[in-house]
Order: structure tokens, then sequence, then C-alpha cells
């Protein structure tokens, strides 16, 4: 996502700005006009550049710069501050209630993700356990109707639409009426779009609003749109009350800074953001961790989410034990790559470590990492359970590696590279024996029986550096201290990942 180039240009506009000596309003002036290009270059409406930059004047107090107070920190909270600001317009969107019949309008123009994106919210609601039900009142493309029987076909999810009635305000109707009746709590009307904005869509909108009278109308956008954004946002907003926007996308080229503009139009917060084309690759909006990812801030609570979301520590009392005793297989190493890889893309979750933007995680890296990942795997499939379950490094004889190499289709060297990361890794972990285990729906105990002088020893140089050394580091125990969790551990392992 490019939007990791704009807050790259960012901090380094403010690292620029914090090396000068004196800091007055011309050094000051400086660093906002490089963020204010930065932000036009990333298709933020010209407007809200300018009305930020105004801002940030009024709130930055240059005689604060000057006493020798953290300038760095000073101007990054403020332009972090506005950049919410613009992000949240401050009121939250209808929240549909479970078990209650709500209906959620879907609109947006032709190829902006919108059928995509009804399905990926029924998706994401159904896991949760919900009962949504999808209606395809897309009359106007040929293709819609099966589109969307597809893709809730495929979910699960009830659907509803017809081949020959062309009145898409009919076929809304009766979708409605038809999964009311049938207690669906969640019921998503995807509607028609156009190339372009034209009157006849907006009117179509209208209608199909009129008719259905939906608790909440969700307006999709393309992030790639750029500046175009602020007036096709506005464009829909004039014709259907839109409450809230989903931006598609945001795994591509795009720009992204359109996004801010959406919100600034339709005065309608974010709720998620398309991340690919597939049916779970969506998220959950929130201002303030995207704008702290967004100028390499980090997002300590997205990354313990993630952490927790596919390393339930509490549920793994197992290998908590395996640990405390220094017992690091290989096995446990292979459950572990899994969950990583389950986390999606490392350079992801990386992008949530403060310090570790996007940017220090290029693409390319990221991928390799998976591959290699992937690799030790496939040589550990062909590893007999005493090898797996073994923390002897000595059982594994040349006579095993070759087996394992010839078993697994890969070089003996890669076999002995995996070796090479195990045995490292197992001393990572080794660092972990002895520690208290957490009984059953207890916090790891891992983060809290550590201290920073501990952690800076089994994190990787590489990881410590971008944390900003030990001072970095005692800061971010002191907020993973508030929050718990398993995070110390799993960065063992990420930085096992990529040396
Ligand atoms: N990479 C990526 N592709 C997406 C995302 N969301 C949708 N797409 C793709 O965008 C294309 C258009 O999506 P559709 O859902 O067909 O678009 P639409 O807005 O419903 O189009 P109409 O029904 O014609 O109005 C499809 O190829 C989708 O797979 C996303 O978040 N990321």
């Amino acid at each position: 996502m490019v939007l990791a180039q704009l807050g790259g240009s960012i901090s380094r506009a403010i690292q620029q700005m914090s090396n000068a000596t004196i800091i007055d309003e011309k050094v000051l002036n400086e660093c906002l006009n490089e963020i204010t290009r930065a932000l036009l270059q990333s298709d933020v409406q010209f407007k809200l550049v300018r009305d930020m930059q105004t801002n940030i004047k009024k709130i930055v107090n240059l005689d604060d710069l000057a006493a020798g107070h953290n300038k760095r920190k000073i101007i990054q909270q403020a332009i972090f501050n506005e950049l919410c600001t613009i992000l949240d317009p401050g009121k939250p969107s209808f929240t549909p209630k479970k078990g209650k019949s709500s209906v959620i309008m879907f609109v947006g123009l032709q190829g902006s993700g919108k059928t995509t994106t009804c399905t990926k919210y029924a998706y994401y609601h159904q896991k949760k356990g919900w009962k949504p039900a999808l209606v395809c009142a897309d009359t106007f493309r040929a293709g819609a109707f099966d589109q969307l029987k597809q893709n809730a076909t495929k979910a699960k999810i009830p659907f509803y639409g017809s081949y020959t009635e062309s009145d898409p305000m009919r076929i809304a109707v009766e979708g409605v009426e038809r999964f009311k009746q049938e207690n669906c709590d969640l019921i998503i009307v995807d509607t028609s779009g156009r190339h372009k904005q034209e009157a006849s869509l907006f009117e179509e909108m209208r209608q199909v609003a009129e008719a259905t009278k939906p608790d909440l109308v969700i307006f999709v956008m393309d992030s790639s749109i750029g500046q175009a954004a602020f007036d096709q946002a506005q464009a829909f907003k004039q014709s259907v009350s839109v409450g809230a926007v989903i931006i598609t996308k945001m795994d591509g080229h795009a720009k992204g800074g359109g996004a801010l503009s959406a919100v600034a139009a339709t005065k309608s917060p974010i709720i998620f953001i398309g991340t690919g084309e597939h049916i779970d690759e969506f998220e959950v909006f929130d201002v303030k961790p995207f704008v702290s990812r967004l100028l390499g801030m980090g997002d300590w609570s997205g990354f313990m989410d993630k952490i927790h979301e596919v390393v339930p520590m509490d549920q793994q009392p197992e290998l908590l034990q395996k640990l405390s005793e220094g017992n690091f297989t290989l096995r446990i190493m292979y459950e572990q790559f899994q969950k990583i890889l389950k986390m999606g893309p490392i350079g992801q979750v990386f992008s949530m470590l403060p310090g570790c933007s996007a940017e220090l995680m290029p693409k390319g890296h990221e991928k390799e990492s998976q591959a290699k990942l992937k690799r030790y795997m496939t040589i550990m499939d062909s590893m007999t359970n005493e090898e797996l379950d073994n923390s002897n490094p000595k059982l594994m004889t040349e006579s095993r590696i070759i087996r394992i190499a010839r078993g697994s289709g890969r070089p003996p060297r890669e076999v002995m590279d995996m070796l090479e990361e195990y045995k490292r890794l197992a001393k990572v972990w080794s660092k972990m024996k002895g520690l208290k285990i957490p009984k059953k729906g207890e916090m790891s105990a891992l983060s809290r029986n550590m201290n920073a002088q501990q952690m800076s020893k089994v994190l990787p140089q590489q990881m410590l550096k971008q944390i900003g050394g030990m001072g970095g580091l005692q800061g971010l125990m002191k907020q993973m201290g508030s929050m718990g969790g398993s995070a110390k551990d799993m960065m063992g392992m990420f930085g096992g990942v990529d040396k």
C-alpha cells in the first residue's frame, strides 16, 4: 500500500526538522510544506491538506520547540491528531444488533468492489454468529446476480435475486421481505453501479433506498480513484444518506489518500477496508491504529490482537509447560511456523510494530521469509515422530539428514540450514526456562516475568535497533505490561524468520 510511503515521507520530514539546531518558523514551515507535498502526492484533497497545515501551525507552539522539548514528538503528535480528526467524523455509524433485522444497502460505482464487499461483510458477521443474507438488486450489469450467487454459495450465505426481473426496486423489496420472514438479522442489499457518476444511477439508488428503508447505507469506494474521491463520495451522499464508508483494494498500489477525502465528503466513518480479493481479506477499520501505522508509530493493540487471534496462549498450557522446561522441539517449531503463516503477510504484522513501518519490510523480503518457512515445513514433514519430538541435536546424524533431504525433495544443505535455525530458536526459547506457567484463563506469564534486560537478550539485534534500542524497548514493555499477552516470545520467532 502506497500509504506506507506517505508515512515514510512524513516521518522523514519530521526527522529532518528535529535535526535542526534552532527551530524557527522557517524550519517548521519547510517541514510542513514537505508533509503537504507528501499528502497531495497521496491524493488527499487539496483543501483538506491546506486546512490541516493551518491547524498544525495553530497547535504547534514554537516556544515549546525552542525550549528543547521533544520536537519530533510534538510535531508528530500534532499531525497524528489532525489525521485522526479528518478520519474520524465524530459520530459512529449505525450499529446493527444481533437478532434484530437490519437492512444494509451497499452503493458505489461499477467495479468499486461492491459485490465482493457485500459478501465479505456478510461473511465477517456470519463468523461472529450473525444470520446474514444477500439480495442482488443489481439489474444493470449482466452477470451481477451470478457473481453474488457464486460468492454467497461459497460462503454458505442465503441469497435472493432474479435472472428475469429488471426492476431493482421490486427485487430489493421482495428479498428484504423474504429474509425478514426468515429472521435474518443482517439483510444486505447489493445495488447497481455505473462506470461513472450518472443521474440515472443516483435516481435508482434513491428509489431503492425509499423502497427498502435501509438502516444503513454503505458507500464502497476503490482506494485507487485518487483526487476524484471527494466528488464521488459527495455525489453519493447527496443522493442517499450514506452512513458509513468501506474502502476497497487497500492491498494494491493505490495512494490511499482518497480515503481521507471520502470521510470528509460523507462525514461518515470508514468501518472496514478491503485488503484483497479473498472473502476474508477484510479488516475492521480503526482510526488511531491506522494513523499510527501510517506514521510508523506502530500499533501495539492491533499487533496484540493479531497475535491473540492466532496464538491463544492461554489455551496452550502444554506448549508453555514444555518451554518452561526448556524443551523446545522441532515439532514446536513446526507449529509456530504454521501460526506465523496463518497470521497473513509477515510484513503486515511487522508494520504494526512500533518503529517497523511497512517500508522496513519490503514486499519481496516478506515473500522470501514466508517461502523459507514453507520450505522448512516441507522438510519437517519428512521427519519421523522421534526426530520431531526430540530436542537433542545429536540425534540428527548425517544419514538422517540425507534421508530427510531425499524424502522432502530438498537439498541436504537446506536441511542443515533448517536445523541451524532450529538451534538458534531453541537457544532463544531456552531463556524461557523456569518461567511460571500461567493458569488457565490467565494471560501469558512470559511477558510479565521478563524485564527489558532479559528481553533485549532474546530479541534479534536488528529488531532491537528498529524498536529504538533499550530505551525504546523499556517504553514498549511498559505499554505491553498493561496489555499482557505473548508478543515477546513471538517477536523472538519473527526475528528468527528474517535474520
Ligand atoms: N485486490 C483487491 N481486489 C478487490 C478488492 N475488492 C474487490 N476486488 C476486486 O475488484 C473487482 C471488482 O469487484 P466487484 O465486486 O465485481 O465490483 P462491483 O463494484 O460489485 O461491480 P458492479 O457490480 O459492476 O457494480 C473484482 O475483480 C474483485 O475481485 C480488494 O479489497 N482488493
